[in-house]
């Protein structure tokens, strides 16, 4: 099967209203449809600079991201970093996930809606937790919820943006295990951002390493040790 490309970043340069000092210089790579790719790099190297302006929060200073067949045409689903939510938020696992559908006009989901949160919770397996608030879920429950979250929105293309940060190890191979299995059957197109090499490794096909001034990008198999500590080294 030939992949078409879903995203195609050209020359692209990104930051914050400087175009003398921007954040990402000169920046180049495409994902095709079915990849899934991870983005590594250190702190404050511009990967969220990177995530904001594919998401369109951010315009480019300079170059352009296209998508395929259309900006309008690509339906993205965003995971976002764990971050602790209030043990009284009053919400219920169930209501969470079916959040962005309604508007927040709850409880008045469609039926086909309904059985897309039903689904979404069982694929997830959250089916036994669903009236659980939210609140009270585990780490590892709720960035679940988060994907079951995205997912009920049939994404073309799945960003989870430090998704796994500051999870057990358990729980991270739970979350990437169901990513994986989505990206395997549907055919979902994943951007895995995080720090930790040994789990790009691990899931992810291909690799976008950033670096101060500088990238490489490759299959997943080229991203070695030496590569990273390389490209961080010459920048120190
Ligand atoms: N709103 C903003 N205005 C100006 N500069 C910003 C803004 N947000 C981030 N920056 C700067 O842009 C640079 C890249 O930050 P960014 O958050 O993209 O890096 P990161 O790779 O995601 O870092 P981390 O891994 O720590 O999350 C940093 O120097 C940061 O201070």
């Amino acid at each position: 099967m030939v992949s078409e490309p879903i995203l195609q970043i050209n020359h692209l340069t990104a930051g914050y209203n400087d175009a003398e000092s921007p954040v990402l210089k000169d920046l180049n790579f495409t994902i095709n449809q079915g990849d899934f790719l991870s983005i590594v790099g250190e702190n404050g190297v511009g990967k969220t600079t990177l995530m904001r302006t594919i998401l369109r929060q951010l315009k480019p200073l300079k170059g352009n991201v296209d998508y395929f067949p259309s900006a309008h045409a690509v339906n993205i689903g965003y995971v976002p970093q764990f971050r602790n939510i209030d043990s009284e938020y009053p919400l219920s696992i169930r209501d969470f996930v079916g959040l962005n559908l309604t508007g927040f006009k709850l409880p008045w989901l469609s039926r086909s809606e309904r059985k897309r949160v039903n689904d979404m919770l069982v694929h997830t397996g959250l089916q036994d937790l669903a009236n659980r608030p939210m609140g009270q879920a585990s780490g590892g429950e709720k960035q679940k919820a988060y994907l079951a979250q995205a997912l009920v929105e049939e994404p073309d293309l799945l960003i989870l943006d430090e998704s796994t940060a500051s999870l057990d190890p358990v729980s991270k191979n739970e979350l990437l295990n169901l990513v994986e299995e989505i990206n395997q059957k549907l055919q979902v197109t994943v951007i895995f951002v995080t720090h930790d090499i040994a789990l790009a490794k691990k899931y992810a096909s291909k690799f976008l390493l950033l670096a101060p001034g500088t990238y490489v990008s490759g299959n997943i198999d080229e991203l070695t040790n030496d590569k990273v500590w390389g490209m961080m080294e010459s920048h120190v």
